[in-house]
Formats: C-alpha cells, structure tokens, sequence
C-alpha cells in the first residue's frame, strides 16, 4: 500500500543552476500505474531518481503515506527500481541475482529458494535459473531485472526505460507482462519512458512533460481527446495530429476560421462558435486528428464551407488502418485516414471535409488549448 505525493518538486544542478525540473507537482494514489512520458531530455529520468533517492532533491517534498522521504536512503524507502539497461551482475547465476537482496535482508535460505521460484514462475524464467545473465536474451534478462525487484516485495516500483533495449516484437510481449504484473500484484509503479505508444497503452494516468514541466497529467483517453496544449495534442498520436494556422473572423452570424487557402464557417449556436467568439481578429491553431479528416465530400449539414479541396500526395499503410497525405498549400501535409480500399492518382485532387465536433483550437501565442473562450492552463 503505497500513496506518492511529489509536493511541488524542483532540481537543479552545476553551478550555473540549470533548473532541469520545475514545480513538479503530483498526487499518485495506491496501486495507480502512473507513466511519466516526453521527449529525451524533459526531466523524466530526474524526477524518478529523486523519487528513489539516487538523486538529492533541490526544493520541494517528496512523500510516501505521509512519510517524508527526502533525507531517507534509498535502501530504506522501500522501493525497487527497474533500469534499461537491466543492470544485472555478470557473474552471478540468474538464481544469484534475483536472490542477492534477500540475502543482503538476511531471509532464511528455504525462504530465498521459495520467493526466488515463485517470481521466476511468474516470468516464466524457471528453466534459466542456472545460466549467466550473457548467456540470455534482451527480452530473458530483463525478466530476470524485474524477478529480482519483485522478490524485494517493495512498496513502490520505479522503471526507467525497462523495454528500449528491446526489439519491437518483445516490447510488445514485455508490455502485456508489465501490465499482468501489475493487476496481480497490485503495487504502485511509476514507468518511464519516451515512447507515447507505451504510455498510452500501459498507464491508468499519463504524466506528459516538456523542459521540465508537466504539460497534463490524464487518462490515455483524455491526453488524446483533450489535450491542454499543442505540445501535448502533437506529442501523442501516430501518425501525428494536424496542424492548420488561421485567422478568427466573424462575418455576420457565423465565426469563420480563416486560412490562406480555404474558410471554415461555424454557425451561431455551435458550441465551436462560442469557445472562438472572443478570439476574432486573433491567430488560431486548428488541431484535427488523421481519424477526423474525410476525403469523400461531405456537406455537413449547416456547415456549407466546412470542406475545402487538398493534392494527394502520398500513401501509408500502418496495420489495417490507411493514412494519404494530401497538400492543402499549408507548409506541413494534412493527413487523412480512409477507405483502405479507396484508391488514388498521383496528384489527384480531392475533397476534404472536417468533423467539425472533433476539431480542436489552439491559442497560437500561448499553445493552450481554447474552452469555452478561455485557454484551458
Ligand atoms: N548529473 C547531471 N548534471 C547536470 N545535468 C544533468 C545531470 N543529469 C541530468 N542532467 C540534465 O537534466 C536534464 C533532464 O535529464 P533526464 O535524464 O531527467 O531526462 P529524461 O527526460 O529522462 O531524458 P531521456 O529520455 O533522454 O532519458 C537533461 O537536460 C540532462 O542533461
């Protein structure tokens, strides 16, 4: 049983001060499976080693059930961490290595050989009790790294990249492992890691960071629905969200999006209306997601001009799902998911249409995401 709260967590380092996190503020319940993902850099790595004590904390508090652990070892705050790189000892026996903290806790030999199978067990590793760590896979040793941090029974599991070193097929498998893990034992975990795809299919909430700073922290759903900002909504979804700038202006009883190239009206009485009114003569961001985007022409009702005309440029087949990339004269290509069995000529001219209810608006100037007339912060 273990609740994390991170009160308001800042680090700096050298002489200069570099302030790598900042105002890291963060409630994490019992048995949550919190993922922490951004790109290299952002601080993701930091905030986890001074969760686990590895790395002093600058300001702010960091507890577990009410206990303050700042000044507290790491050896003492009852935590196991998972690394990339498996850090497993090359002489030992894989047995050796999931049993070296038991033994350093003094268990009863009988005690060691009975946890030691049990997690072995559970990772299906029985078989390779015997061997040396090199005389194993990527996918085998760390199974045998998170064997030996299930054996420690901690209250906390701290993994920092545990699949990188993996190759795409096994990240896959070692995911769905994760997670099992996870249900049956039920410990709170943080997970680090860079890839949105992991995150997004291994958290119950997603901490989404930039330079240090938490962007949303959310469920996949929300992260991917209603993302705070444009960093968030571009950092999340594959292929990426599309992006159009544009110009707010009001001509009569609609609000118009403007863009060089094309115009979407939106009526009076459309809840997109109401959040854009306040915003005429400003910049805009429209965020659509590929999903969102049609190429069949589709005169939505009441939205005449929602549909504009774009280039075929090109095709990408990712699973079962099909995305062509179309020029609308915008700097970047708007990408559309369609009919896998629509076909297309090379410069083809097609028709686009938005789903206007899906589409998303941005503050330019600030990046955040535009409700009801006010940016979300
Ligand atoms: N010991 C250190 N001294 C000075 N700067 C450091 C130190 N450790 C990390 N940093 C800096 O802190 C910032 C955050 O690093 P961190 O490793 O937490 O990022 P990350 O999000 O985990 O990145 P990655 O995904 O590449 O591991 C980086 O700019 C890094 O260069």
């Amino acid at each position: 049983m273990a609740r994390i709260l991170l009160n308001h967590i800042y680090k700096s380092y050298g002489k200069e001060k570099d302030t790598v996190v900042k105002d890291f503020h963060l409630q994490i319940e019992d048995r949550e499976f919190i993922v922490f993902v951004g790109p290299s850099g952002c601080g993701k790595s930091t905030t986890l080693r001074m969760i686990a004590g590895l790395e002093d904390i600058s300001e702010g508090q960091i507890y577990i059930n009410d206990q303050i652990m700042n000044d507290l070892p790491p050896k003492d705050r009852d935590i196991a961490m998972v690394f990339q790189n498996y850090a497993l000892y090359p002489n030992m026996t894989v047995y050796e290595n999931i049993a070296f903290g038991l033994r350093l806790r003094k268990m009863p030999k009988h005690e060691i050989e009975l946890q030691v199978h049990k997690a072995a067990r559970v990772l299906e590793i029985e078989a390779f009790l015997d061997r040396k760590p090199k005389q194993l896979s990527g996918g085998q040793r760390q199974r045998v790294a998170l064997g030996r941090a299930i054996v420690r029974n901690p209250q906390v599991f701290l993994m920092d990249e545990p699949l990188s070193n993996l190759d795409a097929k096994l990240r896959v498998q070692m995911r769905t492992e994760i997670i099992r893990l996870h249900k049956s034992l039920g410990v709170t975990t943080i997970y680090v890691t860079h890839d949105q795809t992991e995150a997004m299919t291994m958290g119950s909430r997603i901490v989404v960071m930039k330079d240090g700073v938490i962007q949303q922290v959310d469920t996949p759903e929300n992260i991917y629905n209603v993302p705070a900002n444009i960093f968030v909504a571009g950092f999340i979804g594959s292929p990426p969200i599309n992006f159009v700038t544009g110009k707010i202006e009001e001509s009569g009883e609609h609000i118009a999006f403007q863009t060089k190239r094309f115009s979407l009206r939106i009526p009076q009485g459309h809840p997109q209306n109401a959040k854009l009114k306040n915003l005429v003569n400003r910049e805009v961001t429209l965020g659509v997601r590929p999903e969102n985007v049609s190429v069949e022409r589709i005169v939505l009702e009441g939205y005449p001009d929602a549909s504009f005309r774009g280039i075929y440029r090109l095709d990408e087949l990712m699973g079962a799902d099909r995305f062509i990339y179309m020029d609308i004269g915008t700097n970047t290509d708007l990408i559309a998911r369609v009919n896998p069995r629509h076909t297309f000529n090379e410069n083809e001219q097609v028709e686009l249409a938005m789903d206007m209810h899906k589409v998303m608006f941005f503050n330019s100037a600030t990046g955040q995401r535009i409700e009801s007339g006010v940016d979300v912060c």
